[in-house]
């Protein structure tokens, strides 16, 4: 802890031997390496300029704040320079690996609950020590919290995720986000008030589910229907039901983080003090818990890598079948709608870590499509119409705001989604004019791109589409969808 007998890391590349690849990022891979002239095993991050997109200096400088951090539970780097093309970060080597890979390794179904309590109370206390730093993370998911070989636990990719995605003006004048947005709190997807430390807290309790189940909640979805879940769901949690193993303790610690008005959430300082860290263990624990009996980190990468590669190659394969039966199927359809769409859809969602009443909430959302019957046609076309009306208008515009969506995404995106962002486009249009105009051109911007030949759904709401028309980017209360009638009939309006 900054005293002069600190050991000094050469900023040489030739002073290092780079082994076995035993983690990949983004823009990164990481390597196990040699530090020669200390005889000292160390983690090597190769940066790739090129994919950063960033400027040298700019990283150069986070590296530096990354350099100056100096907690237990923070990852720090030694040193770092360049080597050709890349940025080369010295880091102390995290010999476990990071949660994520002991998870997918030895535990897909999620740790047991007293080393979740001892993982994200030393996650915690780096947070308590960042946050009074004046840093907020970021990145705050169980892919980033490194295990070295004795069972300590290391908050990692601060600073370097900080520089690479968000340096500065590019953050606020951009708002670009790269990544899946599961851990990202609603506040940071919205983008209407800017964010503070209480994003970390969100990402925290995501992280807590995660480690709990395996897996982030809507960690199946593609990035714009995590977004939408998250911003029109209730906040995930622990289930009363379904997570019957937990305590009632780490329920409400989960639900104390979960919470969508960020002023309501705990800071990390007093989240520490509650009663579920006391069932928190030591760092040997860990040891003997999660660490015992893995085999070497690089090779459980390699293994991991084969595996996921084989994973994508058989999900390549199913997607191109399904694409064929879909163009067929839209080939002898009537309808511009695609059914088959939305059914696999609704069929991708599982509704993990909801509770029934969300639950619900959902299969409305997702418009039920398991129970078609003949008879109940015309409901789905209006369910249909509504969906094409209402689902991505302004969750896209957040989305702009979230990823980069490139021209050829666009022009890749279903039927659906297309009409959805040429409705987008004449929505912001539209918001340039007079209020009082806005809800009748925005029906009608609703007739004409929606090229329906089906008719206006019965429930249509014209005054929920006003407001929804009229709303500026994704206001919370006009994206919780509230029902009008009951059984298959219902409908979705939109209120306040
Ligand atoms: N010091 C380390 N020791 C051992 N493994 C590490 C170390 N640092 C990173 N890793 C492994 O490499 C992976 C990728 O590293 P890192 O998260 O820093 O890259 P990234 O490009 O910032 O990724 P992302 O932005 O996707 O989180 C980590 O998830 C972890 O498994």
């Amino acid at each position: 802890m900054g005293h002069g007998l600190e050991k000094s890391y050469p900023a040489n590349p030739n002073d290092y031997h780079l082994y076995e690849e035993v983690g990949e990022g983004v823009s990164a891979t990481v390597h196990r390496a040699l530090c020669i002239p200390l005889n000292e095993i160390v983690a090597i991050k190769v940066l790739d300029l090129e994919k950063c997109n960033n400027d040298l200096d700019g990283i150069r400088r986070e590296v530096q704040t990354m350099s100056l951090i100096d907690h237990p539970n923070v990852l720090k780097a030694y040193c770092s320079f360049p080597a050709g093309h890349k940025l080369w970060v010295v880091m102390p080597y995290m010999a476990g690996g990071s949660c994520l890979h002991i998870m997918k390794f030895t535990h897909p179904d999620g740790f047991e609950e007293p080393v979740i309590a001892t993982v994200l109370r030393e996650v915690l206390k780096a947070l308590v020590y960042l946050h009074g730093q004046g840093h907020i993370h970021r990145d705050v998911k169980a892919g980033n919290i490194l295990v070295d070989t004795n069972g300590a636990i290391k908050l990692a990719d601060f600073g370097v995720a900080a520089c690479m995605f968000d340096t500065g003006d590019r953050q606020r004048s951009r708002n670009t986000f790269v990544g899946t947005p599961c851990w990202m709190a609603p506040e940071v997807m919205q983008q209407l008030h800017g964010y503070d430390f209480k994003a970390d807290i969100w990402s925290f309790g995501i992280t807590a589910l995660e480690l709990a189940h395996g897996h982030a909640p809507f960690s199946k979805y593609p990035p714009m229907k995590v977004l939408l879940m998250t911003l029109q769901n209730a906040p995930p949690g622990l289930d009363y039901e379904r997570d019957k193993k937990f305590t009632k303790s780490f329920k409400e610690m989960v639900a104390t983080c979960l919470v969508k008005d960020p002023k309501k959430r705990p800071a990390s300082e007093k989240l520490l003090k509650h009663h579920f860290f006391k069932h928190a263990h030591s760092s040997e624990y860990l040891g003997r818990t999660i660490l015992d009996g893995l085999p070497p980190l690089g090779d459980r990468f390699r293994a991991l890598k084969v595996r996921e590669g084989d994973l994508l190659q058989n999900r390549v394969d199913e997607e191109k079948e399904q694409l064929s039966q879909r163009e067929y199927i839209r080939g002898i359809s009537a309808w511009n709608f695609n059914l088959e769409d939305l059914k696999s859809q609704a069929a991708l969602i599982q509704d993990e870590n909801l509770n029934p009443e969300e639950l619900a909430e959902n299969k409305a959302i997702n418009y039920g499509l398991d129970a078609v019957g003949s008879e109940e046609l015309q409901d789905l076309r209006d369910i249909g119409g509504l969906l094409v009306s209402t689902f991505p208008l302004h969750p896209l515009k957040a989305l702009e705001g979230c990823f980069d969506l490139s021209e050829d995404e666009a022009k890749d995106a279903s039927p659906e989604r297309q009409i959805a962002m040429r409705l987008d486009q004449k929505s912001l249009n539209l918001l340039q004019q007079a209020p009082d105009k806005v809800d009748v051109e925005c029906k009608r911007s609703f007739d004409e791109n929606s090229e329906n030949k089906y008719s206006e759904p019965r429930n249509f709401n014209v005054t929920g589409l006003q407001k929804f028309c009229r709303g500026s980017l994704l206001p919370e209360q006009m994206l919780s969808p509230v029902r009008t009638n009951a059984g298959m009939n219902e409908s979705l309006i939109w209120s306040n």
